[in-house]
């Protein structure tokens, strides 16, 4: 069943020529992308150093971009006019891995009929009823590690991220499903992250390396038991799909505004949208925010001592801060515009540098010192000074659940007796679009 009529696709605008754009960094593309995937935070801070702001960035498959940091210029960047500043557009890498309805990729009216659709299910306290949920596996997560072994946190978090998305988006019951969900959605993902990560180059065949059948065979078996699920969902009466509270349900039941109801293509690519955006994410931030604890251990002890919700609260701001897991979102602009004293042609791309603005020293003093006491009390940062989640009309949807979910997690985990496996510093690396700790965070559980 598909319901939709307006077709989502707008074409990408040809780039600016060369010299109209500020200057940047002058390694080929795919030396520049390499140069961030090693170094994102490095990098960047780098080329700011040298070129200012804004400087530009070209990356293969990806229209030229200038990059801002400062609140004021970045908050034009987020909160420009929707209908000019193109976030689906600038999202583009996602669309093989998401498809064209999702969220992520839209623009304009079908990205404002879809967002309508999906917010009410992440408003106010609705997903707080989770917590106990949350709270319940994550005790089970942590009493599952082994006692004197090592083990890598980031693939913990990973499969205790994708068991709150089980249940609290897709809703699936049915053991076996569940099961083979586990088993292959880190499998597409993982292949996704290459397909967003290099783009074209990610998805071509070449002799032996079959990287596209790779990815769209385990699209494909993904795609089978979503919309197997979707199936099952929709066969249900109204009185039971009313009694049940996850996501899936709810959006089976929505309607646009014309009064028709989502199609399964639809339904499709938002939970894979849901899955994507809101999986990794939040597995990643818990990972960085471990290894920050165990780094800084009167922030470990304050947690551990029956922590107020402030502090918590701060504690995972902070995480945000330092180890932005999405370093940076994007706009292309459709027609030429002016952020700050900065005429920008139409065709280019901007970025909002969330990892720059995030380590800003006039508004973070020493920004590479893990601090949750800046967020206590009074110390007010400026607005568009903190932004992990983005702005405007494309803020994250999920970002409260998201707080609420690494706020429950963490004060589960700051109680487990756990020890870095290695003092040496974790590299920070850029995959797919998130920034991760290169070595997964290696953990060795005590004996409590
Ligand atoms: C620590 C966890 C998370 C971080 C750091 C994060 C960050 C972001 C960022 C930076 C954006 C882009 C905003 C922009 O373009 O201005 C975004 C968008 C989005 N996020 Fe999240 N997110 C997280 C968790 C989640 C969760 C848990 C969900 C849902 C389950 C979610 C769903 C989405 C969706 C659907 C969008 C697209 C919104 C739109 O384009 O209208 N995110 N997120």
């Amino acid at each position: 069943m598909s319901t939709t009529t307006i077709d989502p696709t707008i074409p990408v605008p040809a780039y600016p020529p060369r010299g109209a754009l500020p200057p940047g960094p002058k390694l080929p593309p795919l030396l520049q992308i390499a140069a961030v995937a090693r170094d994102p935070i490095g990098t960047a801070l780098r080329a700011h150093e040298r070129f200012g702001e804004p400087f530009t960035m070209r990356v293969p498959g990806f229209s030229p971009s200038l990059v801002f940091s400062s609140p004021e210029l970045v908050k034009q960047v987020v909160t420009g006019r929707p209908d000019v500043f193109l976030a689906g557009l600038a999202n583009r890498p996602l669309k093989p891995v998401l498809g064209r309805w999702s969220l992520l990729t839209l623009d304009r009216a079908p990205h404002m009929r879809q967002r309508k659709l999906l917010l009410p299910p992440f408003h106010g306290e609705r997903l707080r009823a989770y917590g106990e949920l949350i709270d319940e596996l994550a005790e089970r997560e942590a009493a599952a590690w082994p006692v004197g072994e090592t083990f890598r946190l980031d693939r913990r978090m990973q499969a205790l991220t994708l068991e709150v998305i089980l249940d609290v988006v897709f809703g699936i019951s049915d053991a076996a499903r569940k099961d083979e969900m586990r088993r292959l959605l880190p499998r597409y993902i993982d292949a996704a992250r290459h397909v967003v990560f290099w783009g074209s180059i990610a998805t071509v065949n070449v002799g032996p390396i079959r990287l596209r059948e790779q990815f769209e065979s385990r699209r494909d078996a993904v795609d089978q038991l979503l919309y197997a699920e979707i199936a099952d969902r929709r066969a249900l009466g109204d009185d039971q799909l009313s009694q049940r509270s996850d996501i899936l349900s709810m959006l089976v039941q929505a309607t646009h505004e014309d009064g028709t109801p989502m199609g399964d293509g639809e339904l499709r690519d938002e939970l894979m949208t849901l899955v994507a955006a809101g999986h990794e994410t939040t597995a990643t931030a818990l990972t960085w925010a471990v290894d920050l604890l165990l780094r800084n251990p009167a922030v470990l002890a304050r947690m551990r001592a029956a922590p107020d919700d402030d502090y918590v609260r701060a504690v995972c701001q902070e995480v945000l801060r330092i180890r932005p897991v999405v370093p940076f979102v994007g706009r292309v602009v459709t027609e030429p515009v002016r952020i700050g004293d900065h005429d920008v042609p139409a065709g280019a791309g901007l970025l909002a540098s969330i990892a720059l603005t995030h380590h800003r020293a006039d508004i973070y003093p020493e920004p590479t010192r893990f601090r949750p006491e800046r967020f206590l009390g009074d110390a007010a940062v400026p607005s568009y000074g903190w932004l992990p989640f983005g702005g405007g009309v494309r803020r994250c949807i999920g970002a409260s659940f998201a707080q609420f979910e690494l706020e429950t997690i963490l004060r589960v985990l700051a109680r487990s007796p756990l020890r870095l496996a290695s003092r040496r510093p974790e590299p920070i690396r850029a995959t797919g679009v998130t920034l991760v700790p290169g070595r997964g965070v290696k953990l060795v559980r005590e004996r409590a």
